[in-house]
């Protein structure tokens, strides 16, 4: 029996030194795919978690490291340990708070170390520094490259980022506290979040905390469980600057919720700031107390606009810029088309891109856009209707939507009527019968013929050509 637990002991033990060759392997490629300055940030904190079967689990020190690295290097891992390992098909990345990441020497290493907090009490003593962002496992450190810099203005944000500086600028004015946020996904809040953060903290004497909803919960649950409520109180009221990032995530959680009100009351009471962010405005966010709403809603509430096509070039023009790698016009064109979702994908393309082009040593082009971001685009690919053409080409010329399937035949009505047609073969997968029945029963000889027709007019009307592009655009987007 003896002799069996220590030979499945060396076997263990054999198996997890073949793991740790492999992540040192691993890691090595990653250092030089993208360089030593990206790794340090974002890569060395991986620690090698046990594995399950054919999955692997990295641990992460904070969600928000853990979704970056996701996002950016999900798929990027999962493929190098299926190369560099027989067993490893899965990736899987998991937080695991209070870790200790590998230090610089780079030994790999699989054993937690113990949780160290340093409180905000201490921070607040006399030898607190001017500029503090809070680093304890109160808070989650502030990215450093999410900065008013780095945040590109347009219409759909200029209103948010106006607000963002102004709070960084003068904390706690009156009508700016609380800042309320709101947008939908990936439009960059926390990006601005970060931002007033950072600027708070190079200009000094404030102390700052971020976090989300979602860790503010569990901090908040821990310290019921280890009875310290009124240590994790102290703390969060000791701070000048308290951000909670998607506070949508507090909905139905209503002993947190009551939580945090009695803490943004304090703050708020004492003159301290709080910035809030969420996917609502605060009277759209149901499932929140009455109370909490109201007092959400108090301050200065801004909200982020989907992304135009004009700052989603804009966005994508700084970003290339900023990465060194030439990318023409027309790619970036290509994509803020094709990418309408939100900023972070578009990054996402981008990034994808340039590393693709600096690992093959090619330049990118139109080609290789389409190429390497095939699964990607084709998500993205949208299902444009024939009822969507009709309402489109019905507004722009100001004809009734029912004379598009009417017998009239004014050119007033018909020509609309032939370009919508048009577009139907154009955006849709829909067949030329197809497309005749859906204006009003027409054989398919006619759809012909109004595509052919407007391909002509395309060629021969400058101005009718625009109007189309337009259309298409929109319909397109
Ligand atoms: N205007 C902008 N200029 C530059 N980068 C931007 C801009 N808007 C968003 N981004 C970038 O897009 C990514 C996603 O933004 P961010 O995480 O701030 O979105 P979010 O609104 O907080 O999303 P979520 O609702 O998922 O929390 C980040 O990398 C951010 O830097």
């Amino acid at each position: 029996m003896e002799n069996a637990q220590s030979l499945d002991a060396a076997v263990t033990s054999s198996e997890s030194a073949l793991l740790e060759a492999t992540w040192v392997r691993i890691r090595d490629r990653l250092k030089t795919e993208v360089g030593e300055v990206e790794y340090r940030t974002w890569l060395q904190q991986i620690v090698l978690g046990p594995v399950e079967e054919d999955e692997i689990v990295l641990f992460l020190p904070s969600r928000f490291l853990r979704d970056w690295v996701r996002s950016q290097y999900g798929e990027r891992l999962q493929t190098l340990w299926r190369q560099e390992s027989k067993v490893i098909q899965r990736v899987e990345l998991q937080v695991r708070k209070g870790m200790t990441p590998p230090s610089d020497n780079d030994q790999p290493s699989s054993s937690p170390e113990p949780e160290v907090e340093t409180s905000v009490a201490e921070e607040t003593s006399n030898t607190r520094p001017l500029a503090t962002e809070i680093k304890s496992d109160l808070a989650v450190p502030l990215d450093p490259r999410f900065t008013f810099d780095s945040f590109v203005v347009g219409k759909p944000n200029e209103f948010a980022y106006a607000c963002a500086r102004r709070v960084a600028e003068r904390p706690s004015s009156p009508g700016f506290n609380p800042l309320f946020l709101y947008g939908g996904v990936g439009l960059g809040k926390t990006h601005l979040m970060h931002a007033i953060g950072s600027e708070l903290v190079r200009m000094g004497n404030v102390s700052v905390a971020y976090m989300s909803a979602e860790k503010f919960m569990y901090r908040f649950i821990a310290s019921i469980r280890s009875q310290s409520t009124m240590e994790f109180k102290e703390q969060l009221r000791s701070v000048d600057v308290l951000m909670i990032d998607d506070l949508q995530f507090l909905i139905g959680k209503d002993n947190t919720q009551e939580e945090f009100f009695h803490t943004f009351n304090a703050l708020v009471d004492a003159g301290r700031q709080i910035v809030v962010s969420a996917d609502k405005s605060p009277s759209d966010l149901s499932g929140l107390e009455d109370r909490l709403r109201t007092r959400l809603g108090c301050g200065m509430v801004a909200d982020i606009h989907a992304t135009t096509f004009e700052l989603r070039i804009s966005i994508l023009e700084a970003k290339a810029g900023a990465s060194g790698v030439p990318v023409p016009g027309k790619v970036l064109e290509y994509l803020a088309h094709k990418i309408t979702t939100n900023v972070r994908e578009l990054e996402g393309a981008l990034n994808r891109l340039i590393a693709h082009a600096d690992l093959v040593g090619r330049p990118v082009t139109l080609e290789s856009t389409q190429d390497v971001l095939k699964d990607m685009l084709k998500a993205h690919e949208r299902r444009v209707t024939i009822d969507d053409i009709q309402r489109k080409v019905a507004e722009h010329w100001n004809i009734r939507l029912t004379d598009m399937s009417s017998a009239r035949r004014a050119r007033a009505v018909a020509r609309p009527r032939q370009v919508a047609m048009y577009l139907a073969k154009n955006l849709t997968s829909r067949s030329l019968p197809e497309i005749g029945r859906k204006f009003g029963n027409r054989d398919h000889t006619t759809v012909m013929h109004a595509v052919s027709r407007v391909t002509e007019l395309i060629e021969e009307d400058a101005t009718f050509a625009e109007s189309v592009e337009l259309l298409k655009r929109m319909l397109e987007n």
